[in-house]
């Protein structure tokens, strides 16, 4: 529809008119007629105002009797002249509904300022709609072709050039079919009537028309068509198809796999979740799609990957109270993550439970077998342990303390048997590390080709014979802890360097592996070697004796402090008459003069093993005495001549029992052959001497 638009009479009058006198004759009225070809003529007074109009019909009506006649016009003039004038600002509209041809525009004051006549109007009403037509023909993007009802084009705009391969000013006023023969326009002439959404090609575009005839008073003047170019369209449907297909294969793939598979948007958004994580979940696809991720899925780290771009493979995830193996990839589009794919895995929801109960159980073994590790790995001694009052084990001791309030490398040195790696215990108990583990080593005591893989670990296949995924080593196995390298003068000097280049970079790397691995370990290391000596002969790396000697520890022997034999030695009784079963309390005191006489170069370990010898001999009752020390601590002087010889054959062949046994790990079938006797005899002998039990 169309509605003509809103002009006021100001904008479209002339002005060139004046008004007639009312003092006028016929005569002038006359004149005033023939200059101006209006219906009326304004009459106006002596200040221009509007007082009426004279018809011009009224003049020529009484033309033969007033011919030449001088009268005034007085008479004649309409006052009433509402009906043909209007005001400045009025809606110059208003001259449709006036019968005559033109309406006086006069001002506030009703003085005559202008004239419109309809034909001003029409012009100006029509020349506008022309342009608006033009606009809308102009800036549509169909292709916009008219033609009259003698075929030739009278409409043709700029999309048409371009669709149709025309040129418009060339193609105006030719005939249709000259132009564009498939146009179908003459059928709408002869037709009248309208034909929409048809399909045609022209090339190699694909265009949908719409047609109509123009009609005016019933009678068709002329058809238009219009034509849209729906290639690129066309072009899009067919991808949208191939995208529905592509959708529809994904959409059935996520019903039918066993995994769950859940997508987010870049925010974490759910755009898509499989069949079998809903079920799992226990959710509806319409709830949680365009939910967040978090409010949905428990634990779950799909919003940190659609954010950092930054996939995670094979994470435990604990969903619902169960484990899941969830692998989470960032979609990346054009070099830009937009989204994330999660992926549970899982066969389906009956397995899942079985695949939870399997990892529950590994993880309660393998929480024992931590337990049990770190027991195994736990320091067992205090200072509180280390007995002895004199006064060179009493330095010794708060040297150690000292010790244990750093977290430097400790070098303890001392002879064999001294009390080394109880001293290394205590300093772990007594440090910040006391709550990590404390590893042992022996350096001595593993063969020089492996130290290294016990120390720093392998990797799987690092070489033949090596375990199946590969071992840990006793430096990760101390992390956090403290780690006893005993015997460390025993280290081969390849070893040696490896160590340092730990100690340096506190860093490790498996053998046959790659990357190296932060550490966090404190190293005691113990030897009875003089690693001075061995430096100088090249056999010991000064640089690794100065990093382990950062607080050095010497332990004394015990020939240098005689005092703590006897402490020691009862401490011994005690402990080891607990462990056999033996009421044994007190040592004589010519036992403890040899006791304290001997040299000990066994140290703490070799009075230790005496007391415990004695205890085997010593019989219910008895206190310990010279006789149930071995020849070597009491001297050769010493004959034990005051006993009778069967009595010292008694003890002797006891003792050599006794030494048999466990010379032979207490098998007592090789003992008897140590001892060069049948087992009949070794039984006989055992239940004379009442050894049975050992
Ligand atoms: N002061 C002490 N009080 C009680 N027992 C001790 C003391 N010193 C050492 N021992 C005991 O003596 C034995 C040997 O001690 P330890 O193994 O610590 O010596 P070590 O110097 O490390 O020997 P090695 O050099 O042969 O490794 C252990 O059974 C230990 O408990």
């Amino acid at each position: 529809m169309l509605h003509l638009r809103k002009i006021k009479a100001i904008e479209l009058m002339d002005t060139d008119i004046n008004g007639l006198s009312i003092k006028s004759t016929i005569k002038d009225a006359i004149i005033y007629i023939l200059n101006h070809n209006l219906d009326n003529i304004p009459i106006v007074d002596e200040k221009n105002k509007l007082i009426g109009i004279l018809p011009k019909r009224t003049i020529i009506d009484n033309i033969s009797e007033l011919y030449m006649s001088e009268v005034s016009i007085e008479d004649m003039v309409i006052c009433d002249c509402n009906k043909v004038c209007i005001e400045e600002d009025d809606d110059a509209n208003i001259i449709k509904n006036i019968i005559t041809g033109e309406v006086f525009v006069v001002n506030k004051k009703k003085k005559l300022r202008g004239i419109l006549t309809r034909s001003k109007y029409l012009t100006e009403q029509l020349n506008f709609l022309i342009l608006s037509i033009n606009s809308i023909i102009e800036s549509t993007d169909h292709a916009v072709v008219a033609i009259d009802k003698e075929e030739n084009i009278i409409i043709c705009n700029t999309v048409a050039e371009k669709i149709l391969g025309i040129n418009a000013r060339q193609a105006l006023g030719k005939k249709i079919e000259d132009v564009i023969p498939l146009s179908k326009l003459p059928n709408i002439l002869r037709s009248g009537k309208t034909d929409i959404n048809n399909l045609m090609n022209i090339g190699d575009k694909k265009l949908i028309t719409n047609r109509a005839p123009i009609i005016q008073n019933e009678e068709i003047k002329g058809a238009i068509s219009l034509f849209l170019d729906v290639t690129k369209h066309n072009n899009l449907l067919k991808e949208l198809e191939e995208q529905k297909n592509v959708s529809q294969v994904l959409n059935t793939i996520l019903e039918t796999v066993y995994d769950g598979i859940v997508v987010v948007d870049k925010e974490g958004y759910i755009t898509m979740i499989s069949k079998t994580y809903e079920r799992f979940l226990g959710v509806e696809n319409q709830e949680v799609i365009g939910k967040h991720v978090t409010d949905v899925i428990q634990n779950t780290r799909m919003h940190v990957v659609a954010d950092s771009g930054l996939a995670e493979i094979a994470d435990i995830q604990k969903i619902r109270g169960s484990y899941m193996i969830a692998s989470r990839i960032p979609i990346i589009k054009e070099g830009e993550v937009v989204g994330a794919v999660g992926k549970m895995l899982f066969r389906n929801v009956d397995e899942l439970n079985d695949l939870y109960k399997k990892i529950n159980l590994m993880e309660r073994e393998l929480k024992q077998y931590k337990g049990e590790l770190t027991k195994l790995n736990k320091s067992k001694y205090t200072f509180e342990n280390i007995i002895g009052k004199s006064k060179k084990i009493t330095h010794t001791i708060k040297l150690a303390k000292k010790a244990s309030q750093t977290d430097s490398n400790v070098l303890i040195l001392g002879e064999s048997g001294t009390g080394k790696e109880l001293l290394a215990h205590a300093i772990h108990n007594d440090s910040t590390r006391n709550f990590g583990p404390f590893v042992k080593v022996n350096c001595a005591a593993i063969p020089s080709e492996l130290l290294e893989s016990e120390l720093f670990g392998y990797e799987d296949g690092a070489f033949t014979g090596a375990k199946k995924g590969g071992k840990i080593g006793k430096f990760e196995l101390a992390d956090g802890g403290t780690i006893f390298l005993d015997e460390i003068g025993d280290m081969p000097l390849t070893m040696q360097s490896k160590l340092l280049r730990v100690i340096q970079e506190k860093e490790i790397e498996r053998v046959g592996g790659t990357e190296s691995k932060r550490t966090n370990v404190r190293i005691i290391a113990a030897t009875n070697k003089n690693l001075e000596e061995m430096i100088v002969k090249g056999e010991y790396r000064q640089d690794l004796y100065y990093r382990l000697n950062v607080f050095t520890i010497n332990v004394p022997p015990l020939h240098q402090r005689p005092e703590d034999i006897s402490t020691l030695s009862h401490y011994f009784l005690n402990k080891l008459s607990d462990k056999y079963l033996k009421d044994v309390k007190e040592i004589s005191d010519r036992c403890i003069n040899h006791l304290i006489s001997y040299t000990w170069p066994g140290n703490i370990r070799e009075l230790e093993n005496v007391i415990e010898r004695a205890i085997n001999l010593i019989e219910v009752g008895e206190v310990m005495d010279v006789d149930h020390l071995p020849q070597r601590v009491l001297g050769k002087e010493y004959i034990r001549s005051t006993r009778k010889l069967d009595d010292i054959v008694s003890k002797a062949e006891k003792e050599a029992i006794i030494e048999s046994i466990r010379a032979s790990d207490g098998n007592k079938t090789k003992a008897a052959k140590l001892l060069g006797i049948g087992r009949t005899t070794f039984y006989e002998k055992l239940n004379k001497y009442k050894l049975n039990d050992i």
